[in-house]
């Protein structure tokens, strides 16, 4: 299927868009009326992400809506743990909870590498709907948690602060984490294959704790697994978001992918310089300027787009988009990035 609007890809790739695409992350969902409708009409999130007709609906609603250039299947990071034998529950107003979590050598030989077809055939289910709807307007996005964002979920039990708990494993049991680690990272390459294979045109592996460990650790127990996800998936442009990973950015500069994703605190010219000009750079307005009125909004994004100029760019936030941001704001965003000349 040929992609009518391809101009995430060509950014990604690196060849000149006619103007610079964008999207938001965490765009399905959150803040969008339409979404609630659909979630109301199901007992939670976890029924919504598993049946895929909805979770198809509930992606594609920001490209009529909103007018992204780009649609982010709808699911969430957390299905991996799940598919690897780790359920978890989403508790209304607190998030993601697991009822058992990986403490010890025991608790690991409970859990299996997952197959990204038969374990997680929901996702691969919506992701075939979705482009059949898509037809071709946009491309769809793929993903999955980097591993050391997923370990720390699977440790920890739930969101955290601090994540001690898991950042205490990698110092008191480190082989235990590489093991557990290297599980993660064979059940996600499986599974973002089987995404690819389903149609997603592109992948983003989200480290949203990136910046929780030190240099050191990072470099131990986060990079080295994300660069093994890079090397495995060839046939798509890949995206890594490691928010709070400031340190890291020479690092990831080395990583076999196409984008980086730049949250709101990693100064741009900055970042270009340390990742050079051969990848392109994702980002990275404040969620929070969203917050602003019609002519904030706009400069905030003007002035970031400039900061960007003449550069491989694809225009996002940089983190999700909070979940009680106007709407009305978003779509400001969003035009203003598309008539910046
Ligand atoms: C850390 C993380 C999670 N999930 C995700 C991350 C990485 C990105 C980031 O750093 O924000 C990624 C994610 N989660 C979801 C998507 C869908 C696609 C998109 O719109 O980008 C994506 C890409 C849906 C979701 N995932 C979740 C919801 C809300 C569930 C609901 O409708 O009640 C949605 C739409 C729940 C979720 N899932 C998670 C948390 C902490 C929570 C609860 C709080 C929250 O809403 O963010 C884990």
């Amino acid at each position: 299927m040929q992609l009518k609007n391809d101009l995430l890809i060509k950014a990604a790739k690196g060849e000149n868009p006619e103007r610079t695409p964008v999207w938001l992350m965490r765009q399905a969902g959150r803040i969008l009326p339409e979404y609630r409708a659909v979630r109301e009409s199901v007992s939670g999130f976890i029924e919504l992400a598993q049946t895929p007709e909805l979770a198809a609906e509930v992606t594609i609603q920001p490209v009529d809506l909103l007018g992204v250039d780009a649609a982010i299947i709808f699911s969430d990071i957390l299905v991996i743990p799940e598919a690897m034998g780790l359920p978890y529950e989403m508790v209304e107003k607190r998030g993601p909870w697991f009822p058992s979590t990986v403490n010890s050598a025991s608790d690991l030989k409970k859990l299996r590498v997952a197959d990204g077809v038969d374990d997680l055939s929901y996702v691969i289910e919506a992701i075939k709907i979705t482009k059949k709807a898509l037809n071709g307007r946009v491309p769809l996005i793929g993903f999955a948690g980097a591993p050391w964002t997923i370990f720390a979920y699977m440790v920890e039990g739930s969101g955290s602060k601090t994540f001690s708990k898991a950042r205490a494993m990698l110092y008191t049991e480190p082989e235990l984490s590489h093991k557990l680690l290297q599980m993660i990272t064979d059940s996600t390459i499986n599974y973002l294959k089987a995404q690819i294979d389903a149609g997603a045109n592109l992948v983003q592996i989200f480290d949203s704790w990136a910046g929780i460990l030190s240099p050191e650790q990072y470099g131990i127990f986060s990079l080295p697994y994300i660069s093994q996800i890079c090397d495995a998936i060839t046939s798509v442009p890949k995206t890594v978001f490691a928010k709070g990973a400031f340190f890291a950015r020479e690092e990831m500069s080395k990583l076999k992918c196409e984008t980086i994703g730049l949250d709101w605190n990693m100064g741009i010219a900055e970042s270009r310089k340390m990742i050079g000009s051969d990848k392109t750079l994702q980002g990275n307005l404040d969620p929070a300027a969203l917050y602003g009125n019609e002519k904030q909004v706009e400069k905030a994004t003007n002035d970031m787009m400039e900061q960007f100029r003449g550069s491989r760019h694809i225009a996002n936030l940089g983190h999700g988009v909070y979940p009680d941001i106007n709407p009305e704001m978003v779509k400001i965003f969003i035009e203003t990035v598309k008539k910046f000349k």
